[in-house]
């Protein structure tokens, strides 16, 4: 048991998705995964171990910001031996090209977070970035299945609301959707050497104002699961 996940070790397996919300990780579970049981109910903060098309697979819940899913992140690598790491989010659309319910998978994060500085001091501008491997795989399933995916920059800010960033001046130089939590799982997936991957569907649009209904959104929410789960049992 670590101090946030009352789980045993051996319980949570190498491969993890990660949902800000809860819901959406007991949501994976019963809809996704078989067999599936909780092993975390601390804060709420659902967990469950499960398998999926035969393979031992995990969905952990991360709360919503930069410090939260830190705590998850460094509890999971560390007390739980995790080794493959998967954020299934939401984001914000903030270009054109991205539409409401698309898949968006970060290559790489900017962020206006103070874990940058917190680490590297004010000199350095680190770039946490996906792992290529499972980009790459998660890129190849997406093309098997048809599905829209946009592949690139997204920018983890530390407020959600938040009308003093220069959006205009990110999407100018090619971020597609905001999100709160990739830039630390990139950076701590780095740090102890274990792989992830940030995939989002898009619930918003920050240019038009649009909206995804509760329903729609859990049909595109599947296409981003379905890529997660075929991506963390592939060899
Ligand atoms: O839907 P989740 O995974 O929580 O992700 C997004 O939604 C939350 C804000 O509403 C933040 O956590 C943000 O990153
Ligand atoms: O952080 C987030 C997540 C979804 N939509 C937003 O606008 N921001």
């Amino acid at each position: 048991m670590s101090l946030h996940i009352e789980a045993k070790v051996g319980d949570i397996a190498e491969s993890i998705l990660l949902p800000g919300d809860p819901l959406r990780a007991k949501y994976i579970a019963e809809n996704f995964l078989q067999d599936a049981k909780c092993y975390n109910s601390i804060r709420n903060i659902f967990g469950y171990t499960g398998t999926y098309k035969g393979k031992k697979v995990s969905v952990q819940g991360t709360g919503m910001g930069i410090p939260s899913i830190s705590i998850y992140v460094n509890e999971l690598i560390n007390e739980y031996g995790v080794k493959k790491l998967f954020r299934v989010g939401t984001c914000g659309a903030m270009r054109e090209d991205v539409h409401v319910r698309d898949v968006v998978i970060a290559q790489g994060t900017t962020t206006d977070s103070g874990i940058i500085k917190s680490i590297f001091g004010s000199s350095i501008n680190y770039a946490p970035l996906a792992d290529f491997e499972l980009l790459h795989k998660a890129y190849e399933i997406s093309k098997q299945s048809d599905m829209a995916v946009k592949i690139g920059n997204v920018i983890s800010e530390d407020r959600f609301y938040n009308d003093e960033i220069d959006r205009k001046k990110l999407t100018d130089y090619g971020i597609l959707a905001v999100e709160m939590e990739a830039a630390a799982l990139y950076t701590l997936a780095a740090r102890y050497n274990v792989q992830a991957l940030a995939i989002f569907t898009v619930s918003n649009h920050l240019l038009t104002g649009e909206e995804t209904t509760a329903k729609a959104r859990e049909t595109s929410f599947n296409d981003m699961i379905k890529i997660a789960l075929d991506t963390a049992i592939a060899d």
